[in-house]
C-alpha cells in the first residue's frame, strides 16, 4: 500500500519535473499571474537575454495596484506618473510577449487574487504563482499557490517551472459552529493570534474541519489569503462541491466531457485519512468572537469586547518589545476599551474581502442601521471592490446605493488603501478601520495607524465613528437583503460588449535556448564576506518597514538604497534624518545585518526589499527565520540569508554592537568574528543555492538544462489533465492580426 499523502503532496508529487538530489525539486507551474509592480523588471530581463515567455497560454495579466479608484480613464490618464510608467509598462509586455491582459479599461480588471477566481483561471489541483504574497489566496480551491519574487517571475516567466524546496505540512482543524456575528475574518484573525505571526514559518497550512467545509468559496478564499500573515507560504483547502458549484461555468474552467474528467480528478485531491502532519493545531469555532488588531502585526488581535493589552503581560521579551513599540507608533495606552477607540478613516476592500459577499456583508450592517443610518461625522469611510465585476454585481444588486446614501464612497476597483500605491493613502497619525490583512507600520500611509477587522465590523465602525461591535446590528427580517441574481457566466466573461471568445487552441511552447550554466549577467558571486556587521532587533521585520510602497513605483532594479528602512531614518512628517543604526558609523558601512527578531522580511513578496539591501551594501543578513519568499528573493540576488537559534542570534548581535568585524565564508558554512577565531559558528545552506551563490550561476540557464524533462512534463500534462493547456482568451476582434491587436480589452 503506498504511503499516505497530505493534499499538499500530492499536488507537489505531481508537479515535479525532476527531482535533485540536494533535496530542491523542479516544480512545473499551470497558472502565473501578473501585476504591474513586479514584472518590469522580469520582462526586462528576458529582452535582455532574447528569452520568450515560455506559456502565454498559462499566464494572464491585470493591473490592480497603481490604479486609480476616483474614474477609470486610459493608463495615459493615470496622474502619477510613476503608477503611470508602471501601468504602461504592463500594456506594452503583454503586447510584445502575447499575454492575455485585463487593462484599465477591461470590464475584467481587478485585483489579481479577486480576477483568477472569478475567471476559473484558478483550478484545484493546479500550481499557481504571482509575483505577490497574496496568492496563498487561490489554495482556497485546492491548489498550490503562492508569491514569489520579481527574478522568480522571469524564471517562471522563461521556463514555467520554479526550483522549489518543499515545505513542511501544518494542519489547521476547526470545528464546533461559529458564534453567530462571527466570520470567516475573525476565523483567520484568530488563528494567527494563536498560532503568531511566524507560526507558519516553513509550512504549508492545509485548513481542515466542520467550520471549513461550510464555508463558502469567498469566505475560504479570505482565510487562505490571511496564511501569508500566519508566516507560511501557503494554505489549503480540499475541493469539494462548494468548490465545483462556484467553478461550474467560469469563463476559463472546463467544459463538457473534460469539467467532468477534472471533476473526477478534483474528487481524489484530500489528504489522505492517515496522513502525517509535521504540525496540526486545533480550533473549537465556539471559542470565536468578532475581533479587531490593536497593534502593528496581524497577530495584535482582541475581542472587539476587550482592552488594549498590557506589553508588561507578556513573558516573551521579544514580544513585549514589539507590543510597546506599536502601541508607541498605534498611540493606544493599555487598558483602553477597544470600543473607545474613535477612527478617521474606513476602508472596505481588498484581495481579503472586496469580493461580493464581503460587500454584502458590510451593506447588511448599513441596511440594518435603519434608513438614516450615516457614516459618522469626520469619518472618510470608502468602499473599493476587488473587480470591475464585483463592482457591476453590487451594482446590480443595489448595495452601491446602500453605501452611498449612508456617506460613503463608492469607488472603481484595485488595491487602493489597503497598500496605498495610488492616491488613496492614509495620512500620518490618522486612524483606519480596515479590511485589508495588513496593518505594518506605514502600510496604508506613512505614519497611519491601521485596526483590521472584517467587512461588517468596518461597516458597524463607519456608521459609530469608532471600532464597534456589529453584533448591535442585527437586520430584522422585513430589512433582509434582496433576492441575489449572481452575474451569468456570459458577463463574467463579457462577452457581449467585448468580443473576445475563449478558445483551446494547442498551446504554443516558446522555448528559450538551452544553455550550460553561466554566470550570471550580474556577474555577481558570494564566497567570503567580510566587514561590520548591523544589528538589529525588531522581531517580524517585515517588507513594508525595509522598503515602503512608493519605492515600489520603478521600473528598474537600482538605486533603492534611498527607501532601505525608510520609515525608521526619517521623520514621518518632516521627512528629516533621524537617528538610526545603518546611518551612524561604523554602521553606514555594514555589509550584514544581525537580526535578533525572528521572522525577518514576512509579508510582502516584493524583491525591493533585497535589491535595497544589497544597493546599501548588505549582502549577508542572519536571524532567528526569515519570510520565506524574502529568503528567496535573497538567494535569487546572490545574497546569504543565514538561520541561527535565537541564542547565537543574540550572541552575534552583540558583536555587532561592538563594532568587531565579521566574516562570512560561504564555502566553509561559518561566520568568524573577534575572539570566535577558531571556533567558529556553523551554519548550513542547501547545496543548490550554495552552488549558485558561489558560481554565480544564472537559474534560468541551469534550469533549461532540464529542458527535455520539462518538455516531457508537458506532454504528460496535456495528456492527463488537458484543460490546463491552451486555455486562453483570444481576441476576435476583426480586422486585426493577433501581432497588432489590442491586448487591452
Ligand atoms: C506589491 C506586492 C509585491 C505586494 C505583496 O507581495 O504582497 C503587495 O500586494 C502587498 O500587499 O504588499
Ligand atoms: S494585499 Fe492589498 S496590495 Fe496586496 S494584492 Fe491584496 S489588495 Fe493588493
Amino acid at each position: 500500500m503506498s504511503h499516505p499523502q497530505t493534499l499538499y503532496d500530492k499536488i507537489w508529487k505531481d508537479h515535479v519535473v525532476t527531482s535533485q538530489e540536494n533535496g530542491l525539486d523542479l516544480v512545473y507551474i499551470d497558472r502565473h499571474l501578473i501585476h504591474e509592480v513586479c514584472t518590469p523588471q522580469a520582462f526586462d530581463g528576458l529582452r535582455a537575454a532574447g528569452r520568450p515567455v515560455r506559456r502565454p497560454d498559462c499566464t494572464l495579466a491585470t493591473v490592480d495596484h497603481n490604479v486609480p479608484t476616483a474614474h477609470r480613464g486610459k493608463t495615459a490618464l493615470i496622474v502619477d506618473p510613476e503608477s503611470r510608467a508602471q501601468c504602461e509598462a504592463m500594456d506594452r509586455n503583454v503586447r510584445e510577449f502575447g499575454i492575455s491582459y485585463f487593462g484599465l479599461q477591461d470590464a475584467r480588471q481587478g485585483i489579481v487574487h479577486v480576477v483568477g477566481p472569478e475567471q476559473g483561471f484558478t483550478l484545484p489541483g493546479l500550481t499557481c504563482v504571482c509575483g505577490d504574497s497574496h496568492t496563498s489566496t487561490h489554495g482556497a480551491f485546492g491548489a498550490l499557490a503562492f508569491g514569489i519574487g520579481t527574478s522568480e517571475v522571469e524564471h517562471v516567466l522563461a521556463t514555467q517551472t520554479l526550483m522549489q524546496k518543499k515545505s513542511k505540512n501544518m494542519r489547521i482543524t476547526i470545528d464546533g459552529t461559529l458564534p453567530e456575528g462571527v466570520n470567516s475574518k475573525d476565523l483567520a484573525l484568530h488563528i494567527i493570534s494563536i498560532i503568531g505571526a511566524s507560526g507558519g514559518n516553513g509550512c504549508v497550512i492545509e485548513y481542515a474541519g466542520s467550520v471549513i467545509r461550510g464555508l463558502s468559496m469567498e469566505a475560504r478564499m479570505s482565510i487562505c489569503n490571511m496564511s501569508i500573515e500566519a508566516g507560511s507560504r501557503s494554505g489549503v483547502i480540499a475541493p469539494d462541491d462548494i468548490t465545483f458549484d462556484y467553478l461550474r461555468n467560469r469563463p476559463l474552467a472546463p467544459r463538457g466531457e473534460e469539467w467532468e474528467r477534472a471533476v473526477a480528478y478534483w474528487r481524489t485531491l484530500k489528504s489522505d485519512e492517515d496522513a502525517k502532519f509535521d504540525v496540526e493545531v486545533s480550533i473549537s469555532a465556539s471559542d470565536i468572537v468578532p475581533v479587531v488588531t490593536w497593534g502593528t502585526s496581524p497577530q495584535d488581535v482582541v475581542p472587539i469586547t476587550g482592552t488594549v493589552p498590557d506589553p508588561a503581560t507578556f513573558s516573551d521579551p521579544d514580544r513585549r518589545k514589539a507590543a510597546e513599540r506599536a502601541l508607541i507608533y498605534m498611540d493606544l495606552v493599555p487598558g483602553t476599551p477597544m470600543a473607545n477607540i474613535r477612527l478617521d478613516n474606513v476602508f472596505i476592500g481588498s484581495c481579503t474581502n472586496g469580493r461580493i459577499e464581503d460587500l454584502r456583508a458590510a451593506a447588511n450592517i448599513v441596511r440594518a442601521a435603519g434608513a438614516d443610518a450615516a457614516v459618522a461625522a469626520g469619518v472618510r469611510a470608502m468602499v473599493v471592490p476587488g473587480s470591475s465585476l464585483v463592482k457591476r454585481q453590487a451594482e446590480a444588486e443595489g448595495l452601491d446605493a446602500v453605501f452611498r446614501r449612508a456617506g460613503f464612497e463608492w469607488r472603481e476597483a484595485g488595491c487602493s488603501m489597503c497598500v496605498g500605491m495610488n492616491e488613496d493613502q492614509l495620512a500620518p497619525g490618522k486612524r483606519c478601520a480596515s479590511t485589508s490583512n495588513r496593518n505594518f507600520e506605514g502600510r496604508q500611509g506613512a505614519g497611519g495607524r491601521t485596526h483590521l477587522m472584517s467587512p461588517s465590523m468596518a461597516a458597524a465602525a463607519a456608521l459609530r465613528g469608532a471600532l464597534t461591535d456589529a453584533r448591535q446590528f442585527r437586520l430584522s427580517s422585513s430589512q433582509a437583503a434582496v433576492a441575489i441574481e449572481p452575474l451569468t457566466p456570459e458577463q463574467l466573461g463579457v462577452t457581449l460588449a467585448l468580443s473576445n471568445v475563449i478558445s483551446r487552441t494547442s498551446p504554443a511552447i516558446h522555448q528559450p535556448t538551452t544553455r550550460a550554466p553561466t554566470s550570471s549577467a550580474s556577474g555577481k558571486v558570494f564566497s567570503v564576506l567580510k566587514g561590520i556587521a548591523a544589528p538589529m532587533y525588531i522581531e517580524n521585520v517585515d517588507t513594508d518597514l525595509i522598503i515602503p510602497k512608493q519605492f515600489l513605483k520603478t521600473i528598474s532594479r537600482t538605486g533603492m538604497a534611498r527607501g532601505l528602512f525608510y520609515n525608521l531614518r526619517n521623520d514621518v512628517n518632516s521627512g528629516a534624518a533621524v537617528d538610526f543604526i545603518l546611518d551612524t558609523a561604523p554602521y553606514d558601512k555594514a555589509v550584514i545585518l544581525v537580526s535578533t527578531g525572528k521572522n525577518f522580511g514576512c509579508g510582502s513578496s516584493r524583491e525591493h526589499a533585497a535589491w535595497s539591501l544589497e544597493d546599501f551594501g548588505i549582502r549577508c543578513i542572519v536571524a532567528p527565520s526569515f519570510g520565506d519568499i524574502f529568503r528567496n528573493n535573497c538567494f535569487q540576488n546572490c545574497m546569504l540569508p543565514i538561520e541561527l537559534d535565537v541564542e547565537t542570534c543574540r550572541s552575534l548581535a552583540q558583536d555587532a554592537a561592538a563594532g568587531i568585524e565579521f566574516t562570512v565564508d560561504l564555502e566553509r558554512q561559518e561566520i568568524n568574528c573577534g575572539d570566535r577565531e577558531g571556533s567558529p559558528i556553523q551554519f548550513t545552506i542547501d547545496s543548490f543555492r550554495r552552488n549558485c551563490l558561489l558560481n554565480g550561476y544564472d537559474n534560468i540557464a541551469a534550469t533549461m538544462q532540464h529542458a527535455e524533462s520539462i518538455a516531457d512534463f508537458e506532454r504528460q500534462r496535456t495528456t492527463n489533465w488537458p484543460w490546463l493547456d491552451g486555455v486562453g482568451y483570444t481576441s476576435q476582434k476583426e480586422g486585426k492580426s493577433s501581432e497588432n491587436r489590442s491586448m487591452d480589452w
